[in-house]
């Protein structure tokens, strides 16, 4: 069941691999305020929207992990009253970020909300600007991280983390924060390395991350946003009726 009492989203047209993964991952999601997220988008996309994008590349995000078969359910750590009112209407669970001292304490925070409920859970933290989620790709990465006590997925820059997992009874020790791939990597996680996974690790920074995104297929809200900001192609996932990938 998912924490908001729902069972975990079914097997449908957009969502179903001819194998069920074996694990069921509860995953934390971080969101900064919004006022205060995404500042290095603000050269291309302006101070008024930047916010809203941040918005619309959390739902997307939001909504991806919720229909992802691999997963149970999904805690979002933010204090932002706007984005916590949108993301439990999808079916998130929202936790407040308590300790306010940044963004490995608000994971941290996550992770031990989750397991006060289910001491066993199989936890994985995941950045809340993947605007192009594909329920199936990320299926396909906790598959993965499945086998090893902690991993983690580099982002498409090389550089940083989009997702880190911990296995039941493994504490997750994030270390996310610029060039996080090497920490993580240091700190003996096993990096996922699978191919065919580019809208797990397409995270949005900048506006050429925004373009990237869009090229690859932005869920609905990022698709309408970002097709307001100047230069940006306008790229949007297929619809129901169109074969997946
Ligand atoms: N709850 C919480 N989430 C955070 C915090 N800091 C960052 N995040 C989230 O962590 C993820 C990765 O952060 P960044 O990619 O650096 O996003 P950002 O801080 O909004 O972007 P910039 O302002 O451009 O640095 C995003 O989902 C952020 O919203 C924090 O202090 N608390
Ligand atoms: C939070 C991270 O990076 P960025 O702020 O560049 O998204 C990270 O990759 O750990």
């Amino acid at each position: 069941m998912r924490m908001d009492g729902q069972s975990p989203a079914p097997a449908d047209a957009t969502t179903c691999s001819k194998a069920a993964p074996a694990a069921l991952w509860s995953l934390v999601i971080p969101l900064k305020p919004l006022v205060l997220a995404k500042t290095r988008l603000a050269p291309a996309a302006g101070e008024a929207l930047r916010p809203r994008l941040a918005l619309a590349f959390a739902l997307d995000t939001v909504a991806a992990a919720l229909a992802c078969t691999a997963v149970r359910d999904v805690v979002v750590v933010t204090d932002d009253g706007t984005a916590g009112g949108a993301l439990t209407a999808l079916g998130a669970r929202i936790v407040p970020d308590t300790p306010a001292a940044g963004l490995n304490a608000a994971l941290a925070h996550g992770v031990r909300t989750v397991r006060r409920a289910r001491p066993d859970a199989a936890v994985a933290a995941l950045n809340a600007d993947l605007p192009a989620l594909r329920p199936r790709e990320l299926a396909r990465v906790l598959e993965y991280a499945s086998g090893f006590p902690r991993a983690f997925l580099a982002d498409a820059a090389g550089t940083g983390t989009t997702l880190l997992s911990a296995a039941s009874g493994v504490e997750l020790r994030p270390g996310f924060g610029g060039p996080s791939r090497k920490r993580h990597s240091a700190s003996g996680a096993v990096e996922i390395l699978l191919d065919g996974v580019d809208s797990v690790r397409q995270d949005v920074d900048t506006g050429g991350d925004l373009r990237a995104a869009l090229a690859l297929g932005a869920g609905p809200c990022t698709a309408a946003l970002g097709a307001r900001v100047p230069g940006q192609a306008h790229g949007e996932r297929p619809g129901p009726g169109t074969p997946v990938r």
